[in-house]
């Protein structure tokens, strides 16, 4: 069944005529904000400069990324879900807005029930709205080869290289995690105290970065209990990033500092994750929330009447 709607979807979409009045979405998870459009029901397609402009928080709506509800490729999936960041650039993974997502696609009816299945441009995501309404996201398998963020380096537990910030050099230590997309983890002392800004900035620009990196700063309170804050790349330092608390727990579960359920604290609000392992998937459970909804006007194309 989902199948044949999905090809349904699909053809849809080959077939479809660009909307100029885009219905969109506000949203957020734990501040990590968003604005969601569907383009299932409403067809469209936007310039990475027009994205840049949407998301500038003075003269367009404002976001951290913008998050496309689009029909899927594979028959195993219930929609796809492409991700761009403030900047323009599509990314591969977003776990605050898988959670905002399904809040969307489970509010208006668009699936009748959890679990959703969910294309993205590497993993397939599995959505769980609780009881509760919180959502739980199964965020795939965290990957640590170079090749996989990418890196430019040789493998190794940890890293190790000089980043100047703020005039001068620090030596940092980082973990490389992939969740789809990828993150760079430090271990601090003090996390409020942390330069995020400054070096996560360096850090994201970084020629051992040939994609670009979210740079996690981790400050671990007990082996249950992390607090972090997250530069991310193309968006700066956010609320809140889910990818990036997995990637933490993830580094921190592997270097044997943190037990396998862990609650991590953001500028935000908690995210509960869990991972048991290699081989298995990374679990964060969150909130999603709407704030309000808008109409996009999008120019005419030249000679169409659209
Ligand atoms: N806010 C996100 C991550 C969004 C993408 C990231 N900035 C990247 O470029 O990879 C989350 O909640 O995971």
């Amino acid at each position: 069944m989902a199948d044949t709607r999905n090809r349904q979807r699909r053809h849809n979409r080959g077939q479809r005529q660009t909307s100029s009045r885009l219905p969109f979405t506000k949203m957020h998870g734990l501040g990590n904000d968003f604005v969601v459009i569907d383009l299932i029901s409403h067809p469209a397609s936007l310039s990475s400069e027009q994205i840049r402009e949407l998301g500038n928080r003075h003269r367009g709506i404002g976001f951290d990324q913008l998050l496309m509800i689009d029909a899927p490729n594979r028959p195993d999936a219930d929609f796809l879900y492409r991700i761009f960041n403030a900047d323009g650039s599509e990314v591969e993974h977003c776990g605050n807005g898988a959670r905002c997502f399904a809040k969307y696609v489970l509010d208006r009816g668009l699936i009748a029930n959890s679990p959703i299945h969910v294309e993205t441009a590497n993993r397939l995501l599995t959505l769980h709205r609780n009881t509760d309404g919180q959502v739980q996201v199964d965020m795939g398998e965290p990957e640590f080869t170079p090749a996989s963020l990418p890196l430019d380096a040789q493998q190794q537990d940890s890293y190790q290289t000089t980043v100047n910030a703020d005039g001068s050099d620090h030596l940092i230590e980082f973990y490389a995690v992939s969740m789809g997309n990828p993150h760079a983890v430090l271990v601090v002392s003090d996390c409020e105290n942390a330069p995020v800004k400054s070096l996560g900035a360096r850090i994201g620009k970084l020629p051992l970065f040939p994609q670009g990196v979210n740079v996690g700063f981790m400050e671990i309170q007990d082996r249950n209990h992390i607090r972090l804050r997250v530069f991310e790349r193309g968006a700066g330092e956010t609320e809140a990033c889910g990818t990036g608390a997995c990637a933490a727990v993830v580094a921190g579960i592997k270097a044997g500092l943190l037990n396998n359920t862990v609650t991590a604290t953001l500028n935000g609000g908690q995210l509960q994750i869990n991972w048991q392992g290699e081989g298995h998937p990374v679990l964060m459970t969150g909130p999603a929330a709407t704030v309000f909804e808008g109409h996009i006007t999008l120019p005419k194309r030249a000679g169409t009447g659209e």
